[in-house]
Formats: C-alpha cells, sequence, structure tokens
C-alpha cells in the first residue's frame, strides 16, 4: 500500500479498503493493519528525522521501498508498542522476501539503532530546539511539512498551532448525517454530534451496517461539512424569490449537495449541483438519486458537468450558491494520512486564482438579495481571508454578512474576519472549515 501511495499517487483511504478486503482481514487484524499503513504515512516526517541519524548516508540515496520498509519498522518501534524483537524481526523477514538479503541486513542494522531510544529522547535529540526555532521543531514532533506548520500557525495563532498539530494526527471518530425528510438522527444510533442538528457519531462497526446508510437515505459526513450546507441554507433572503433555485457550483462527489437538497425540499427550493469533473459529477448524480427507485432525491432540480468559472447558468437565476472550493485541504489532515506530504506551496497560488474567481461567478450567479456561502476545508489565510477580500474588493454589488443561526452561534468559531466562521479540529472536533457568508445587493 505505501508504494501505490509513493508511487501511483493512490490516496490511502480509498487503497486501504481493497487491501485488507484481499487479505481478509478483519477486526482486530484490520485495525493492526490500518494502524500499520496510516501512521506509517502520517508520522513519516517524525521517522524520516529518526532514520537520517541512523543512517550514514542521505535518505535521498536509499532506495525508496527500502526506506518504505524502515518507516514502517520505526512506526512499530516507536509509536505502536509492538516489542522491538518482533518489530524487527518481520520487518527484516518482509525486507528479505520483497527486496533482498543485503537490504535485509541493513534494515536490521538500522531498526537496532532506532530501538535504543523512546521516541521523545528521539525528538529531544534530531529536532532543532524548540525555544530558538519552534516551527522547526513542530514539523519534527507532529510530522508536518514545516510550510504547513507556517501556514497554520498564521491561521490558528502561535499558541494554539501545537494543539492543532497534534490533533491532525488523530484519525476523527466517524461522523454520520441524516438527510431531513428522508432519515432521522434517532435512526442512526450512537451519541448526537455537538453542532449538527442532523448528525451523529457512530461509536462502533461499519457505517454500511446502518440501514439509513445503506439505502442512501443518510450518509457518512464531517460535522464541519454538515454545518457549511446549513450555513447557507439558514441564511437569510432579501426580497422575493420566484425561481426557488439553489445552486452547488462545486459539488464533486456529492455529500454537501445530498444536505442541501433535503434542507431545499424542505423550503419548497430544489438544488443543480453542477461539477467540472465528470467521473465526480456521476458521483454526485449517485447521490442525489434514490436507490429504491432510481429517481432523482426530493429537492433536487438537476446534476450539470461544467466548469464554474463559465457554467451554463444565466445570472442571478439562484438564491442561495455554495463555493466549497477546491482548495489544499489543510483543514482536513487527519483523514488523510498522506496528504500533507502531497501539497506544495506552489499549489497555494493556482487554487487561490481558482478560487476567487468561483466566487466571483457564483456571485453573479445569484440574485439580488440571494446570497453566497464560500467555504473551504482549510484554514490558510490565502484561502479564505483574502480570497473573500480581494473579491469584496472588486465588486460594489456584494457585501459580507454574519454566519448566522446555529452555525453562527458555535463558540469560539469566529473566523479570520469579523462575521466568518472558522472551525478547528482541536477545538470542534471537526475538520477546519472556513465559512463566509455574501450577499448579493441589487447593483446601483
Ligand atoms: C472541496 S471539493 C467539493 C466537495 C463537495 N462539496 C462535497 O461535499 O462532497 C471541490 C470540488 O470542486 C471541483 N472543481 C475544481 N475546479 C472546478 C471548477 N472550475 N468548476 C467546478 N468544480 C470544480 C473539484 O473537482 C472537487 O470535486
Amino acid at each position: 500500500m505505501l508504494k501505490a501511495v509513493r508511487v501511483d499517487e493512490a490516496y490511502a483511504n480509498l487503497v486501504l479498503p481493497h487491501v485488507l478486503g484481499r487479505l481478509a482481514l478483519e477486526g482486530r487484524d484490520a485495525a493492526f493493519a490500518t494502524e500499520l499503513a496510516s501512521g506509517t504515512l502520517r508520522q513519516q516526517g517524525t521517522y524520516d528525522a529518526v532514520l537520517a541519524a541512523c543512517i550514514d548516508r542521505p535518505l535521498t540515496k536509499v532506495e525508496a521501498k527500502v526506506l518504505d520498509v524502515l518507516r514502517l519498522g520505526a512506526h512499530q518501534v516507536l509509536s505502536m508498542r509492538v516489542p522491538d524483537h518482533a518489530a524487527i524481526s518481520t520487518t527484516v523477514d518482509l525486507t528479505r522476501s520483497k527486496i533482498g538479503q543485503g537490504p535485509a541486513g541493513f534494515v536490521n542494522a538500522v531498526l537496532r539503532k532506532v530501538t535504543r531510544k523512546p521516541l521523545e529522547d528521539w525528538i529531544a535529540e534530531v529536532a532543532p530546539a524548540r525555544e530558538e526555532d519552534h516551527d522547526g521543531w513542530a514539523a519534527v514532533a507532529f510530522s508536518h511539512p514545516r510550510w504547513v506548520v507556517e501556514r497554520l500557525a498564521e491561521a490558528v495563532g502561535r499558541d494554539e498551532v501545537d494543539a492543532l498539530l497534534e490533533a491532525d494526527n488523530v484519525p476523527p471518530a466517524v461522523t454520520l448525517v441524516a438527510r431531513p425528510g428522508r432519515a432521522t438522527v434517532d435512526e442512526l444510533g450512537g451519541p448526537p454530534t455537538r453542532y449538527s442538528p442532523y448528525g451523529v457519531t457512530l461509536g462502533s462497526g461499519s457505517p454500511a451496517g446502518v440501514t439509513a446508510v445503506a439505502d442512501g437515505r443518510a450518509g457518512v459526513q464531517d460535522e464541519g461539512s454538515q454545518l457549511v450546507a446549513l450555513a447557507l441554507a439558514e441564511a437569510h433572503l432579501d426580497g422575493e424569490s420566484t425561481a426557488k433555485a439553489w445552486l452547488d457550483l462545486c459539488a464533486g462527489p456529492g455529500g454537501k449537495s445530498a444536505l442541501l437538497a433535503a434542507l431545499a425540499a424542505q423550503q419548497g427550493a430544489a438544488l443543480v449541483a453542477n461539477e467540472r469533473q465528470p467521473h465526480r459529477a456521476g458521483l454526485v448524480l449517485a447521490n442525489l438519486t434514490d436507490r429504491a427507485s432510481g429517481s432523482p432525491v426530493a429537492g433536487v432540480a438537476g446534476v450539470v458537468a461544467g466548469d464554474g468559472t463559465n457554467p451554463p447558468f444565466e445570472d442571478a437565476s439562484f438564491d442561495r450558491v455554495l463555493v466549497d472550493a477546491p482548495c489544499t485541504g489543510l483543514g482536513a489532515l487527519r483523514r488523510r494520512p498522506e496528504a500533507r506530504w502531497r501539497r506544495a506551496t506552489a499549489d497555494l497560488d493556482v487554487l487561490v486564482d481558482l478560487q476567487r474567481s468561483l466566487l466571483d461567478r457564483a456571485l453573479d450567479l445569484t440574485r439580488p438579495g440571494g446570497v453566497v456561502l464560500y467555504a473551504t476545508c482549510s484554514p490558510v489565510l490565502a484561502e479564505t481571508r483574502d480570497v473573500v477580500n480581494r473579491v469584496l474588493e472588486g465588486r460594489s454589488d456584494a457585501s459580507l454578512e454574519p454566519v448566522a443561526a446555529t452555525v453562527g452561534a458555535v463558540p469560539d468559531s469566529t473566523g479570520p474576519i469579523a462575521g466568518t466562521v472558522q472551525l478547528w479540529p482541536h477545538r470542534h472536533g471537526t475538520d477546519a472549515m472556513f465559512m463566509a457568508l455574501l450577499r448579493r445587493n441589487p447593483t446601483g
């Protein structure tokens, strides 16, 4: 699996279920294999710093598959409470059978060095001193790229960034959403989520074992994402709506669309879901189709595969528009163990341009008196505060309004501009979703 992630840029959370299925692993064995693979990917930054201290040549000169195996061994030795002799012998056996005898000897020698100290002592030895270079220390101690530490510190504040980085390393509990009008939270079992009235936390077992999820009347959805849909649906509209039309401009794979459609149906409105990538638009369609009848669920007007910067819709034709923008995803690192290593600062410039275009276009598509909710699953200020400010600077027909009602009342969620919302994993137990509500004003 590590090879699939490294070579094919696969997503660990998508590959892992196939690997577990192929090996027929269940229960504790599946949990062990999941922690082994996910934890190794997540903690790679820390382990590489330790391994670099145990190898007398740069890690870039170590064959990639040998480095994968060393990281697996380091994870077992330093973080999984596997006895040293068992961790070393299984890792060496794996190396011998998959790579060769020579590398097996090398892995054995390196892992023996790794076992000499517990993780805390290694971090104290290989990371920069915390007082002299906090971000360099945090990058090693919490296993994040340094530029990510810096961006997150800028967003959350230096006092809290360690708590945020720590929370990024804890896989989240599974939360489910009951799509209103189609399922109730009581049907889902499990304790209710703290802020979303539609969510529960799944205690144990697989979501697929919950009937309402298997039927598509409920789904797996982070509480923060539920709140994004709710923030748009609960926003006050000025003036009379004729069309009763809502739009999700960047809808794939359709989790928020499914909740929005259910909320639209309750208000006598209907949702159009747009997504640029055709195969993701297909996933949206599946999410908005009733599995029993094969018909669209209530509250759906259609699914479109279009570019949101130039979509096939008339200006001023929607009451409510969601821009759940493509972003770095640095607010959802808990979910994707490899994601932090995939992003680079250069991605930001490209994404920010796209985010501005999408938000601008969304405002064109909104009728005067209607609203746009701009959301990202990133707290990085370039993607949140700066995008909103830049778009508003360029338009006399739009203004920022406070996110109100349920979402506005979430404690300690003030965003980087007054009235915006920023959720945090370490404060709210959600992904770090950002939300800004913009109103389209009549043109002068
Ligand atoms: C953050 S994801 C949306 C997640 C979705 N709202 C959900 O809850 O399931 C952003 C989506 O925007 C899509 N996207 C990227 N560029 C786009 C564009 N120019 N127009 C429309 N969609 C775009 C991506 O393919 C991706 O599916």
